[in-house]
């Protein structure tokens, strides 16, 4: 039987709630089936060879020549299905459970001790946050800001903490450049505000360097550890971008208005003894005993009245909340300007083409 046009329909709203990325070359095939069967055989010019997205977009349907119409929306139907399987289903019921929780292969949480362990599992990409994770670690502290765990803590594998936002989150949007922007400054925002809101202690075990969202979302943590062997940078203006996680208010509180202005404008990387100094890390352990002296520090800090802790927090943090939401908001809609600004978009594709490190 041939996909209705309500088939077809409902195959797109299930992509938007599809859990994992499908992965790039899905997400092109996806991309050139739609415009297949709507619009029919690709009838517009060749993007430029530096326009990678869109020419990787443009192949993508040009190659399906005069497939016709009804058969792309089939092909999308099937597609769409083949990517739905109901293990997405059966990994949303396992949360909140008590001993070892997989939420996914890039964000692995573990409940252990009185401690809820959320490491980005991410190591060939330095742990880059892709759309998927941002909206995954949503979900795991709204679980555990409700399970029983005492603390929450956040680590990285490998040798990064974390790289900061993936670069490849907007290149290889489906929808094109502003919906990602749309759709981006939403997640944000709703990712931040889970930080600000979380009830119990939240505690960052900086393993290895921190860039971008990585590093200002500290100022939102209530306590952060670092090895010697981590860095600390906000490179937004190298990246035609502005800051966000509330640190255009939390870093010149935290570390005054002039050293603020050294990381957050003009990119200023700091070492984990610099950043201590700033008040940023709590503190500083010699990368040798860096893992051994700090869950042994965080198992003991668990064993504490977990009802007393959380109060605690709630008297610090209620001081700010208002502000911090009302920052987070206007961060947010500067951000997405920001995204579709030429400076951004041409320091990320120098990324994206291997032009530009930092
Ligand atoms: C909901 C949306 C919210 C958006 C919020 C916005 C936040 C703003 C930010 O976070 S800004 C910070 C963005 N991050 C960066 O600019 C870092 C970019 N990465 C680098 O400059 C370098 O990769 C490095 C310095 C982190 C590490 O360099 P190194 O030489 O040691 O390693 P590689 O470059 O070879 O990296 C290994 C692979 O990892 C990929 N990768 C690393 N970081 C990112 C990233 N942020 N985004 C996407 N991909 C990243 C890198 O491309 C390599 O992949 P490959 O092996 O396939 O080539």
């Amino acid at each position: 039987m041939r996909a209705s046009q309500q088939d077809f329909e409902n195959a797109m709203n299930q992509v938007k709630l599809l859990k994992q990325d499908p992965g790039n070359q899905v997400k092109l095939k996806l991309y050139a089936l739609y415009k297949q069967a709507t619009d029919g055989p690709c009838n517009v010019p060749k993007p430029g060879v530096f326009d990678l997205v869109n020419k990787a977009k443009w192949e993508a349907w040009n190659s399906l020549g005069n497939l016709p119409k009804e058969t792309a929306r089939q092909n999308y139907v099937d597609l769409v299905s083949s990517l739905s399987p109901s293990s997405e289903a059966s990994s949303q019921g396992k949360r909140g459970a008590d001993e070892k929780v997989q939420e996914s292969k890039d964000i692995v949480v573990t409940s252990e001790d009185g401690i809820t362990k959320i490491m980005l599992n991410r190591p060939a990409k330095k742990n880059a946050l892709t759309f998927e994770m941002y909206k995954e670690i949503i979900l795991t502290l709204k679980n555990a800001s409700t399970d029983n765990s005492a603390i929450a803590v956040f680590t990285g594998a490998g040798d990064y903490y974390c790289s900061g936002n993936d670069l490849t989150n907007f290149t290889s949007a489906a929808g094109g450049m502003e919906e990602a922007a749309n759709q981006g400054a939403v997640v944000l925002r709703e990712f931040v505000n889970s930080f600000i809101d979380f009830p119990k202690p939240l505690v960052a075990v900086v393993n290895g360097p921190a860039v971008g969202i990585a590093v200002t979302l500290l100022g939102l943590f209530d306590a952060v550890y670092a090895s010697d062997k981590a860095t600390f940078h906000t490179p937004f203006s190298h990246l035609g971008q502005s800051p966000e996680a509330c640190s255009s208010y939390t870093f010149p509180k935290m570390m005054g208005s002039a050293k603020a202005t050294e990381m957050l404008l003009f990119g200023k990387k700091l070492t984990a003894r610099e950043a201590w100094a700033q008040g940023l890390v709590s503190e500083v352990f010699p990368d040798s005993t860096f893992e051994k002296e700090v869950w042994t520090r965080l198992r003991a800090y668990a064993k504490l009245p977990p009802n007393s802790m959380r109060i605690s927090k709630e008297l610090i943090r209620n001081n700010e909340k208002e502000k911090l939401h009302a920052v987070n908001a206007e961060e947010c809609t500067t951000l997405k300007a920001r995204w579709l600004s030429e400076e951004c978009i041409n320091a990320i594709m120098n990324f994206v083409s291997r032009k530009a490190k930092l």
